[in-house]
Protein backbone atom coordinates (compact mmCIF):
# COMPACT_ATOMS: atom_id res chain seq x y z
CA UNK A 1 0.00 0.00 0.00
CA UNK A 2 1.70 3.45 -0.64
CA UNK A 3 1.61 5.58 2.38
CA UNK A 4 0.44 9.17 2.01
CA UNK A 5 3.67 11.65 1.89
CA UNK A 6 3.26 15.21 3.77
CA UNK A 7 4.92 18.33 1.57
CA UNK A 8 8.10 19.11 2.94
CA UNK A 9 7.08 22.48 1.64
CA UNK A 10 3.25 24.49 2.29
CA UNK A 11 2.19 28.03 1.64
CA UNK A 12 -1.27 28.65 3.08
CA UNK A 13 -2.35 31.96 1.70
CA UNK A 14 1.24 33.19 2.55
CA UNK A 15 1.22 37.26 2.81
CA UNK A 16 4.48 39.17 3.44
CA UNK A 17 4.19 43.04 3.15
CA UNK A 18 7.06 45.33 3.95
CA UNK A 19 5.39 48.62 4.99
CA UNK A 20 3.43 49.57 1.67
CA UNK A 21 5.72 47.15 -1.21
CA UNK A 22 3.26 44.01 -0.78
CA UNK A 23 6.02 41.26 -1.23
CA UNK A 24 4.16 37.69 -1.63
CA UNK A 25 0.77 38.03 -1.89
CA UNK A 26 -1.95 35.29 -0.43
CA UNK A 27 0.46 32.80 -2.27
CA UNK A 28 -0.27 28.72 -2.14
CA UNK A 29 2.13 26.48 -3.06
CA UNK A 30 2.99 22.21 -1.62
CA UNK A 31 6.21 21.12 -3.00
CA UNK A 32 6.90 17.22 -2.03
CA UNK A 33 9.96 15.60 -1.10
CA UNK A 34 12.34 13.99 -3.93
CA UNK A 35 12.32 17.19 -6.16
CA UNK A 36 14.38 19.72 -7.46
CA UNK A 37 12.24 22.83 -8.04
CA UNK A 38 13.53 26.05 -9.65
CA UNK A 39 11.48 29.07 -7.95
CA UNK A 40 11.81 31.70 -10.53
CA UNK A 41 11.04 35.31 -11.37
CA UNK A 42 12.84 38.12 -12.28
CA UNK A 43 14.61 41.12 -9.44
CA UNK A 44 11.84 41.77 -6.75
CA UNK A 45 9.52 39.10 -7.28
CA UNK A 46 9.51 37.84 -3.57
CA UNK A 47 12.03 34.98 -3.76
CA UNK A 48 14.37 35.47 -1.36
CA UNK A 49 11.05 36.84 0.79
CA UNK A 50 9.59 33.19 0.36
CA UNK A 51 13.03 31.79 1.29
CA UNK A 52 13.46 33.79 4.74
CA UNK A 53 10.20 33.06 5.85
CA UNK A 54 10.77 29.36 4.80
CA UNK A 55 13.73 29.60 7.00
CA UNK A 56 12.22 31.88 10.06
CA UNK A 57 14.17 34.65 9.20
CA UNK A 58 11.08 36.85 8.76
CA UNK A 59 7.47 36.01 10.20
CA UNK A 60 4.23 36.99 7.88
CA UNK A 61 1.86 39.55 7.77
CA UNK A 62 -0.60 36.83 7.11
CA UNK A 63 -1.36 32.97 6.28
CA UNK A 64 1.23 30.24 7.12
CA UNK A 65 4.07 28.38 5.86
CA UNK A 66 4.80 24.97 6.73
CA UNK A 67 8.34 22.93 6.82
CA UNK A 68 7.30 19.32 7.27
CA UNK A 69 3.98 20.17 8.67
CA UNK A 70 5.17 22.55 11.28
CA UNK A 71 5.88 25.96 11.40
CA UNK A 72 9.71 27.09 10.32
CA UNK A 73 11.68 27.53 13.91
CA UNK A 74 14.62 26.17 16.29
CA UNK A 75 13.48 22.44 14.88
CA UNK A 76 13.47 23.17 11.24
CA UNK A 77 16.64 24.24 10.86
CA UNK A 78 18.16 21.09 12.42
CA UNK A 79 16.85 19.62 8.38
CA UNK A 80 16.77 22.63 6.19
CA UNK A 81 20.26 23.26 4.86
CA UNK A 82 19.69 27.01 3.86
CA UNK A 83 22.23 28.89 1.57
CA UNK A 84 21.11 32.71 1.57
CA UNK A 85 21.82 34.95 -1.46
CA UNK A 86 24.99 36.67 0.24
CA UNK A 87 27.78 36.20 2.38
CA UNK A 88 27.02 34.59 5.18
CA UNK A 89 30.40 33.71 6.68
CA UNK A 90 32.85 34.27 9.42
CA UNK A 91 35.10 36.06 6.74
CA UNK A 92 38.34 35.75 9.26
CA UNK A 93 38.03 31.54 9.10
CA UNK A 94 39.85 29.36 7.05
CA UNK A 95 38.81 26.03 5.47
CA UNK A 96 39.84 23.80 8.44
CA UNK A 97 37.68 26.07 10.86
CA UNK A 98 34.70 26.42 8.40
CA UNK A 99 34.61 22.46 8.40
CA UNK A 100 35.19 22.36 12.38
CA UNK A 101 32.17 25.05 12.45
CA UNK A 102 29.93 23.02 10.12
CA UNK A 103 30.71 19.79 12.31
CA UNK A 104 29.81 21.86 15.39
CA UNK A 105 26.67 23.22 14.58
CA UNK A 106 24.75 21.09 12.27
CA UNK A 107 24.52 17.10 13.57
CA UNK A 108 23.51 16.04 9.76
CA UNK A 109 26.97 17.80 8.37
CA UNK A 110 29.06 14.68 6.63
CA UNK A 111 32.69 16.41 7.03
CA UNK A 112 34.17 13.54 5.22
CA UNK A 113 32.16 14.45 2.16
CA UNK A 114 32.87 17.80 2.18
CA UNK A 115 36.64 17.66 2.68
CA UNK A 116 36.58 15.38 -0.49
CA UNK A 117 35.15 17.97 -2.71
CA UNK A 118 37.09 20.87 -1.28
CA UNK A 119 39.94 18.75 -2.04
CA UNK A 120 39.01 17.93 -5.71
CA UNK A 121 38.52 21.66 -6.18
CA UNK A 122 41.80 22.10 -5.20
CA UNK A 123 40.95 24.37 -1.49
CA UNK A 124 43.85 24.71 1.13
CA UNK A 125 43.12 23.81 5.14
CA UNK A 126 44.29 27.41 5.62
CA UNK A 127 43.14 29.29 2.50
CA UNK A 128 41.11 32.34 4.58
CA UNK A 129 37.66 32.75 3.36
CA UNK A 130 38.18 36.56 3.28
CA UNK A 131 41.08 36.07 0.81
CA UNK A 132 39.08 34.37 -1.53
CA UNK A 133 37.15 35.77 -4.60
CA UNK A 134 33.42 36.26 -4.89
CA UNK A 135 32.93 32.77 -6.52
CA UNK A 136 35.06 30.77 -4.96
CA UNK A 137 33.35 31.78 -1.77
CA UNK A 138 30.03 30.45 -3.34
CA UNK A 139 31.17 27.28 -4.20
CA UNK A 140 32.76 27.15 -0.45
CA UNK A 141 29.85 28.02 0.57
CA UNK A 142 27.71 25.40 -1.44
CA UNK A 143 30.14 22.51 -0.82
CA UNK A 144 29.13 22.95 2.92
CA UNK A 145 25.28 23.72 2.54
CA UNK A 146 24.90 20.27 0.17
CA UNK A 147 27.18 18.30 2.48
CA UNK A 148 24.61 18.32 5.03
CA UNK A 149 22.11 15.52 4.55
CA UNK A 150 19.39 17.68 4.94
CA UNK A 151 15.50 16.93 4.66
CA UNK A 152 15.40 20.00 2.46
CA UNK A 153 17.70 22.36 0.66
CA UNK A 154 17.12 26.20 -0.05
CA UNK A 155 19.55 27.97 -2.32
CA UNK A 156 19.11 31.14 -2.86
CA UNK A 157 20.65 31.90 -5.60
CA UNK A 158 23.49 29.87 -5.38
CA UNK A 159 25.21 30.52 -9.28
CA UNK A 160 24.71 34.28 -9.22
CA UNK A 161 28.40 35.28 -8.80
CA UNK A 162 30.19 32.75 -10.60
CA UNK A 163 31.62 31.98 -13.97
CA UNK A 164 29.87 29.76 -16.38
CA UNK A 165 32.31 26.84 -16.14
CA UNK A 166 32.32 27.02 -12.23
CA UNK A 167 28.36 26.59 -12.58
CA UNK A 168 28.61 23.40 -14.04
CA UNK A 169 29.91 22.19 -11.23
CA UNK A 170 28.00 24.18 -8.89
CA UNK A 171 24.64 22.19 -10.53
CA UNK A 172 26.81 18.95 -10.51
CA UNK A 173 27.40 19.64 -6.92
CA UNK A 174 23.68 20.22 -6.31
CA UNK A 175 22.54 16.82 -7.87
CA UNK A 176 25.45 14.88 -6.92
CA UNK A 177 24.85 15.67 -3.36
CA UNK A 178 21.25 15.22 -2.21
CA UNK A 179 19.34 12.41 -0.93
CA UNK A 180 16.53 10.82 -3.21
CA UNK A 181 13.81 12.14 -0.98
CA UNK A 182 15.07 15.59 -0.35
CA UNK A 183 13.56 18.76 -1.18
CA UNK A 184 15.81 21.08 -3.31
CA UNK A 185 14.54 24.33 -3.79
CA UNK A 186 16.58 26.69 -6.14
CA UNK A 187 15.85 30.13 -6.75
CA UNK A 188 17.20 31.93 -9.66
CA UNK A 189 17.02 34.19 -12.57
CA UNK A 190 19.65 32.08 -14.65
CA UNK A 191 17.34 29.89 -15.97
CA UNK A 192 19.08 28.68 -19.20
CA UNK A 193 22.03 27.13 -16.57
CA UNK A 194 20.41 25.01 -14.53
CA UNK A 195 16.43 24.45 -16.34
CA UNK A 196 17.92 20.89 -16.87
CA UNK A 197 17.88 19.39 -13.56
CA UNK A 198 14.76 20.86 -12.35
CA UNK A 199 12.01 18.75 -12.15
CA UNK A 200 10.06 21.55 -11.76
CA UNK A 201 9.06 25.27 -12.20
CA UNK A 202 7.37 27.88 -10.03
CA UNK A 203 7.20 31.44 -11.83
CA UNK A 204 6.94 34.10 -9.48
CA UNK A 205 5.64 37.33 -10.37
CA UNK A 206 5.35 40.29 -8.21
CA UNK A 207 4.19 38.41 -5.49
CA UNK A 208 1.99 35.72 -6.91
CA UNK A 209 2.61 32.56 -8.61
CA UNK A 210 1.50 32.60 -12.35
CA UNK A 211 2.66 28.99 -13.02
CA UNK A 212 3.81 25.61 -11.02
CA UNK A 213 4.02 22.39 -13.29
CA UNK A 214 6.68 19.76 -14.22
CA UNK A 215 9.20 20.76 -16.34
CA UNK A 216 8.86 18.31 -19.11
CA UNK A 217 5.06 19.76 -18.96
CA UNK A 218 6.06 23.40 -19.66
CA UNK A 219 8.38 22.27 -22.32
CA UNK A 220 5.98 20.31 -24.03
CA UNK A 221 3.28 22.63 -24.17
CA UNK A 222 5.04 25.39 -25.29
CA UNK A 223 7.52 23.66 -27.79
CA UNK A 224 10.30 25.51 -26.28
CA UNK A 225 12.83 25.33 -23.00
CA UNK A 226 11.60 27.07 -19.54
CA UNK A 227 14.08 29.81 -20.21
CA UNK A 228 12.25 31.29 -23.66
CA UNK A 229 9.22 30.73 -21.91
CA UNK A 230 10.25 32.55 -18.80
CA UNK A 231 11.43 35.80 -20.94
CA UNK A 232 7.93 35.37 -22.88
CA UNK A 233 5.91 35.70 -19.30
CA UNK A 234 7.95 38.13 -17.91
CA UNK A 235 8.76 40.23 -21.35
CA UNK A 236 9.10 44.36 -19.98
N1 LIG B 1 13.63 44.61 3.94
C1 LIG B 1 12.83 45.09 3.01
N2 LIG B 1 12.20 46.28 3.19
C2 LIG B 1 11.35 46.77 2.26
N3 LIG B 1 11.05 46.14 1.09
C3 LIG B 1 11.66 44.98 0.86
C4 LIG B 1 12.58 44.39 1.79
N4 LIG B 1 13.03 43.20 1.28
C5 LIG B 1 12.42 43.07 0.08
N5 LIG B 1 11.60 44.12 -0.17
C6 LIG B 1 10.74 44.30 -1.36
O1 LIG B 1 9.93 43.13 -1.51
C7 LIG B 1 9.82 42.76 -2.88
C8 LIG B 1 10.34 41.33 -3.07
O2 LIG B 1 11.75 41.32 -2.80
P1 LIG B 1 12.60 39.99 -2.82
O3 LIG B 1 13.98 40.34 -2.34
O4 LIG B 1 11.88 38.92 -2.11
O5 LIG B 1 12.64 39.65 -4.40
P2 LIG B 1 13.55 38.65 -5.22
O6 LIG B 1 12.63 37.98 -6.18
O7 LIG B 1 14.35 37.79 -4.32
O8 LIG B 1 14.51 39.65 -6.00
P3 LIG B 1 16.03 39.47 -6.54
O9 LIG B 1 15.99 38.51 -7.70
O10 LIG B 1 16.38 40.88 -6.98
O11 LIG B 1 16.87 38.99 -5.38
C9 LIG B 1 10.59 43.81 -3.66
O12 LIG B 1 9.67 44.80 -4.08
C10 LIG B 1 11.55 44.39 -2.63
O13 LIG B 1 11.89 45.73 -2.94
Amino acid sequence: MDTIQQPAFECRKLTMRYGKTLALDAVDLTLMPGRIVGLLGPNGSGKTTMIKLANGLLQPTSGEILIAGSAPGPESKSFVAYLPDRDFLPPYMNVTQLLEFYSDFFADFDRERAEKLLDSLGFEPKQKLKAMSKGTKEKIQLVLTMSRRAKIYLLDEPIAGVDPAARDFIIRTIIGNYAEDALVVISTHLIADIETVLDEVVFLKKGHIVLHKQSDEVIAENGKDIDHVFREVFAC
